[in-house]
């Protein structure tokens, strides 16, 4: 722990995170949730599939199956019966034979083989087989999607759209996950008004609020709203206090710096401990991240575009840590930037860009523009972060920078 007081240097970016994510030991309380609430949420459990998917060689065509022996000797076979959906053919297909069967049909016993009907003639009873066929062709085989007893997801697993689907397909109702997180947030600042009121000279309306909710709301973490709390030592305690007995996590934001009214780190200090504070990251420099005695801690810069960026890419893998998820480190593209980039080596920068593809296909990348601290529509109008490094100075328009598009999180 660093004494508060002291003015540490910068630490670069990966530093403060790898820092931060191994400091923390994750939730381990679980819950039984249906399907139907299961959507964002980590799982605390392995599944195992208890069937096979699919659990019969069924026609992935509307046609006829037969044995390809029978049609190597003629090329024309007698119809015998029909497979439907939920409703097998009951009987054995012999050799010349065949059953007229539709797509997602359990394929009859005796059967091999599917040919789709737009390659068959049928009059009456015989069927005509058009075109050549392979052993196999047009049969989904039993267990091709998910094999009975294979390991399908494991626990840490954060439940997507499609992660639901592959469950229902086990008949899996219900999952264990771990318990959602409580975090606390609190915007320090006297000039602050919350949205609806109305303004005094010198006040602004209160946003970083705002977007954390709705970034912790596509965690699926549970928000308890501490409000606007005022710049004096005295209120940021009793908010910190309050905050820290019911929440895991505490996000404040504003009072980071070093002003006269910048007592976020004094306070963290009285209460609890600091890890870290100053990051080589621009925007979002005076990030605290620390303890209080039953969560963690998480200081904001109050700048808005500040607040964003160190939330997405600091504070938010710390809470996915906290809720059991495995890290992944954001994917990385490279893209041709049509803008020149301003940029002063010393801190990492998290530009707020534009990308698409030109007119050959290749990845690009714009500026949003003005890239100061208030100017949140910088990140509004962006679909990606223009990463650059930290020793990296200016970049020419032409040269190729990484990129990291905006996850679900932003969204
Ligand atoms: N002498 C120095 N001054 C500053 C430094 C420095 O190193 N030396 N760092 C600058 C950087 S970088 C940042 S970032 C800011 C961070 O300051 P604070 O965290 O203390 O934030 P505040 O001063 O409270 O507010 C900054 C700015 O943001 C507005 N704000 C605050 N909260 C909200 C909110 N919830 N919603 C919307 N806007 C908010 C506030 O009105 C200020 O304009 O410090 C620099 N200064
Ligand atoms: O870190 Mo501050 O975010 O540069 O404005």
């Amino acid at each position: 722990m660093v004494d508060c007081c002291s003015a540490p240097g910068l630490l670069p970016f990966s530093q403060a995170l790898t820092k931060m994510l191994s400091a923390i030991t994750p939730v381990t309380d679980t819950e039984a949730v249906p399907l139907t609430q299961a959507l964002g949420r980590v799982l605390a459990q392995d599944i195992e599939s208890p069937v096979a998917v699919p659990p019969n060689d069924n026609s992935a065509m509307d046609g006829y199956a037969f044995a390809l022996d029978s049609l190597t000797a003629q090329q024309s076979l007698t119809l015998v019966g029909r497979s439907m959906a939920g409703q097998p053919f009951q009987g054995q297909c012999q050799a010349g034979e065949c059953v007229r069967i539709m797509t997602g049909a359990k394929i009859p016993e005796g059967c091999d083989t599917v040919e789709m009907q737009e390659n068959c003639q049928v009059q009456g009873q015989q069927v005509e087989f058009l075109a050549k066929r392979k052993c196999g062709d047009n049969v989904r085989q039993t267990g091709e999607d998910i094999a009975a007893g294979a390991v399908v997801f494991t626990s840490g697993r954060s439940l997507t759209a499609a992660d639901i689907g592959v469950l229902a397909s086990l008949g899996v109702a219900e999952v264990s996950v771990f318990r959602k997180l409580k975090v606390a947030l609190l915007s320090t600042g006297d000039e602050l008004k919350q949205p609806g009121q109305s303004l005094a000279p010198g006040d602004i309306y209160e946003s970083n609020s705002h977007f954390l909710t709705a970034m912790l709301n596509n965690l699926g973490a549970e928000v308890l709203d501490f409000g606007i709390v005022e710049d004096s030592e005295q209120a940021i305690k009793e908010a910190f206090i309050q905050a820290d007995l019911q929440a895991d996590a505490v996000i404040s934001s504003g009072g980071v710096s070093v002003g006269d009214a910048d007592y976020t780190k004094k306070v963290l200090c009285e209460l609890g401990d600091i890890n870290f504070w100053k990051i080589a990251m621009k925007p979002g420099k005076p990030f605290a991240f620390g303890t209080l005695p039953n969560s963690y801690f998480f200081g904001l810069p109050g700048n808005p575009v500040s607040a964003l960026v160190t939330a997405h890419q600091l504070t938010l893998p710390a809470l996915l840590t906290m809720q059991q998820v495995r890290y992944q480190p954001p994917l990385l593209l490279k893209a041709k930037t049509l803008s020149v980039l301003r940029k002063s080596p010393g801190r990492q920068d998290f530009q707020r860009g534009i990308a698409f593809n030109n007119e050959q296909g290749e990845l690009m990348v714009k500026t949003t523009g003005s890239q100061g601290s208030g100017i949140l529509t910088s990140v509004a109008e962006a679909n990606c972060y223009i990463v650059l490094a930290a020793d990296s100075g200016r970049v020419e328009a032409g040269e190729s920078v990484n990129i990291q598009m905006f996850d679900k999180y932003l969204q």
